[in-house]
C-alpha cells in the first residue's frame, strides 16, 4: 500500500521549548490511522502540522511524496472535523454540506448531486432542510463530516470528534464514523485520549507520549505485545508484577513471582546469562490471572467482588501487600466471595515481560 502522508524527522517547537523532538512516521493510503495518548502528549500539535495551521521547526511532512511544509492550509486539500462541530448556525444542512463546493466552484447540478449523495452516506438526508439548532449532537456531527468529506479531500482530520457526545451516542457515532470511512476509503488521521474508541475504529495506532512515539501498530499487537509499560498501562487494565527472571541453558527462561511461584517462559530473551538472576516486571491482564486449580500460584485474600453481569471482577490483596485484579467470566464455574483466601496463577502463554526499567518488552522479537 503506498503511503499518503509520511513524518520524517518532523520536529515542533514553541519558542525554546521542543514539544515534538525528531518523529518518523508513515500513514498508508486509505487507512484510519489514530493519534492516542494522555492529555498534553502532542496529538492535537502533530494534527495541526498536518493542517498545515502550525508550522514545523524541523524534518519534511509529505503528502504522495510531494513536500508540504510550506503549503497554505486552504491548499491542501483536507477535510477537518473538530469536537465542537464548527457547522454555520444559519445555514441549512443541505447548505452547509454545500459549501466548500460553492468555494471550489463547483457546478450546481453536480453540487446537488455530491450534497444529495453525501446526505445519504452519512444518513441524514431526512434532515436536509433542517437548520442546525434543530439537529441533536450526533445529527450535527454528522453534517460535519458530510461538509469534510464531500470536498473529495485526500486527507481526512479528526480531532477528539465524539467528547461532546454522550456514552451511548459516542459509540453509535464510532460504528458510523467507521462505516462511512471504510466506504469512502479517505485517509483518515484521528486523534483521541480515549483507548477503547481507538480501538474500535483504528487500522493502527500511534501511542504517544511527551511527543514521541511508543508503538506503532493494530488495535490486537497493542494490547497483546506492548512495546513497554507505559504502553501496556495505557491500553486496557494491567497488573504490574515483580518478578526475578534466571535464563536457561539452552534457552527461554523461568519466571520467579512471589515466594514460591515459577512460571516456565520458554520464549523470553533476557540478556541474562544462564543461572543470572534478573529483576523484571510483569504485566499480567485481569483476564491473565485465574483462581489457581492445584494450589499453586500467588497466595493473597478476596477483597472485592464486583458481579458485572458479563463479567464479575475480583479484587485480590497478594501477601506481599500489592492489590490486583482479576476478570473471570460470569459463567465460570469457580469464583471467590469475600475474605476468601485463595491462590492466583498466571496465564504465562500470553503476559508481557519487561525489564525492570519497563522500556525493553522481552517477549518481543520472539515471534510470540
Ligand atoms: N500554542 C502553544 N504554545 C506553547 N505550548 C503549546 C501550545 N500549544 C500546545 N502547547 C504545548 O504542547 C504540548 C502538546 O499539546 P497538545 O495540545 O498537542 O496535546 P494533546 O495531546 O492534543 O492534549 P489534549 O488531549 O489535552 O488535547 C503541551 O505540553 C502543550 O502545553
Amino acid at each position: 500500500m503506498s503511503v499518503a502522508i509520511s513524518f520524517q524527522d518532523i520536529v515542533k517547537k514553541y519558542g525554546d521549548t521542543t514539544v515534538i523532538p525528531e518523529l518518523n512516521l508513515d500513514i498508508k493510503k486509505g487507512e484510519f490511522f489514530t493519534l492516542l495518548g494522555p492529555s498534553g502528549c502532542g496529538k492535537t500539535t502533530l494534527l495541526r502540522m498536518v493542517a498545515g495551521f502550525n508550522s514545523i521547526e524541523g524534518g519534511a511532512l509529505a503528502f504522495n511524496d510531494k513536500v508540504m511544509n510550506d503549503v497554505a492550509p486552504g491548499k491542501r486539500n483536507i477535510g477537518m472535523v473538530f469536537q465542537n462541530y464548527a457547522i454555520f448556525p444559519h445555514l441549512s444542512v443541505s447548505e452547509n454540506v454545500a459549501f466548500g463546493l460553492q468555494n471550489r466552484k463547483v457546478a450546481k447540478a453536480e453540487q446537488q448531486r455530491r450534497v444529495s449523495e453525501m446526505l445519504y452516506t452519512v444518513q441524514i438526508d431526512q434532515y436536509k432542510n433542517r437548520m442546525p439548532k434543530n439537529l441533536s449532537g450526533g445529527q450535527q456531527q454528522r453534517v460535519a463530516l458530510a461538509r469534510a468529506i464531500v470536498i473529495n479531500p485526500d486527507v481526512l482530520l479528526m480531532d477528539e470528534p465524539l467528547s461532546n457526545l454522550d456514552a451511548k451516542l459516542r459509540v453509535d457515532m464510532r460504528n458510523a464514523i467507521k462505516s462511512i470511512q471504510r466506504e469512502v476509503g479517505i485517509t483518515t488521521v484521528y486523534v483521541t485520549h480515549d483507548q477503547e474508541e481507538a480501538m474500535a475504529v483504528s487500522d493502527r495506532i500511534a501511542i504517544m507520549n511527551s511527543g514521541v512515539i511508543q508503538q506503532i501498530g493494530t488495535p490486537r499487537d497493542i494490547y497483546q505485545r506492548p512495546a513497554n509499560l507505559f504502553v501496556a498501562t495505557f491500553i486496557g487494565r494491567t497488573n504490574v508484577i515483580d518478578a526475578k527472571l534466571e535464563s536457561v541453558e539452552g534457552g527461554g527462561a523461568v519466571v520467579h513471582v512471589g515466594r514460591d511461584y515459577t512460571l516456565s517462559m520458554p520464549v523470553l530473551s533476557s540478556k541474562a546469562k544462564p543461572g543470572q538472576s534478573l529483576d523484571v516486571r510483569l504485566s499480567v491482564r485481569p483476564e491473565e490471572l485465574v483462581l489457581s486449580e492445584d494450589g499453586k500460584g500467588l497466595a493473597g485474600k478476596v477483597i472485592n467482588n464486583v458481579f458485572l453481569g458479563l463479567n464479575t471482577h475480583l479484587i485480590v490483596l497478594l501477601d506481599n501487600g500489592q492489590e490486583v485484579e482479576i476478570i473471570q467470566q460470569s459463567t465460570a464455574a469457580e469464583t471467590a466471595d469475600i475474605g476468601q483466601t485463595v491462590r492466583l496463577a498466571i496465564l504465562s502463554d500470553t503476559i508481557n515481560v519487561y525489564d525492570a526499567t519497563g522500556e525493553r518488552n522481552l517477549n518481543r522479537g520472539t515471534g510470540q
